[in-house]
């Protein structure tokens, strides 16, 4: 019989800031996914947003605040070191060689997948690791589910699996329009993020 590859887990996100959803997923990753280890991956420059993020620094210190304490789970930040554009192939390549025997299982909300046939090198990214997919319904009127169908035609052995999330309306534009207005962000981030948010005066300024 054949033995099945160690699945780990790849997670990036601009986590400006990680909020509770970022979170959960991690997670129910963790839960449901049988994974022997997760990664965290703060995004470095992130070419397909109109906005700058904030500082990579503080992005990052966000991370392990929010991330550390699962089980299985290391935020590492080879995409705010690399230079020029963050691309996820890239780092999945760089995976693919220092852990060869792994499957590499990619995990996302629907609003990423639904847009994926626009990422970098998104075929090769599909041959390399199978796409977990969180429902996420955004205010743009999206169902919050990712149909596969709706992509271009996928390259031969792409796979995608449901990550089961129950509906979670955070987003972190919404948290740092709730920064900047001085609202309280206890129920939307971890604490210890909140409190880093605070002390740091992030998005006081829209
Ligand atoms: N509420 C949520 N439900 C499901 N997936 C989510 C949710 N929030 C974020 N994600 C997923 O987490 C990953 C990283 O998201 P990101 O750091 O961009 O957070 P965001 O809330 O979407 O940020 P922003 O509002 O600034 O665009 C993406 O794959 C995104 O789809
Ligand atoms: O590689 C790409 O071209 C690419 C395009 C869009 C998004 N991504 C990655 O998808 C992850 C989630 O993106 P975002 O915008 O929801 O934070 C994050 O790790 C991004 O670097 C990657």
């Amino acid at each position: 019989m054949a033995l099945r590859k160690p699945r780990v887990g790849v997670f990036g996100g601009a986590f400006d800031p990680p909020h509770n959803a970022h979170v959960a997923m991690a997670q129910a990753a963790l839960d449901h996914l049988d994974l022997s280890a997760l990664r965290i991956f703060p995004t470095g420059q992130a070419w397909h947003k109109d906005r700058p993020l904030s500082a990579p620094e503080h992005r990052l210190a966000m991370s392990h605040l929010a991330f550390d304490d699962l089980p299985r789970t290391s935020v590492d930040a080879r995409e705010i070191l690399r230079a020029g554009p963050t691309y996820t192939l890239d780092t999945l390549r760089e995976l693919q060689q220092e852990l060869p025997d792994a499957q590499l299982v990619l995990i996302m909300g629907a609003d990423q997948a639904n847009a994926l046939h626009r990422w970098h090198g998104w075929e090769e990214v599909l041959s390399i690791a199978i796409i977990s997919v969180a429902y996420r319904a955004l205010a743009t009127g999206s169902d919050g589910q990712f149909d596969p169908s709706s992509l271009p035609p996928v390259p031969p052995g792409a796979h995608f699996e449901k990550l089961q999330l129950p509906p979670m309306d955070i987003s972190a534009t919404d948290i740092r329009a709730r920064a900047t207005r001085g609202e309280d962000l206890r129920q939307l981030v971890p604490p210890a993020v909140a409190r880093y948010i605070e002390q740091h005066h992030l998005y006081r300024s829209a």
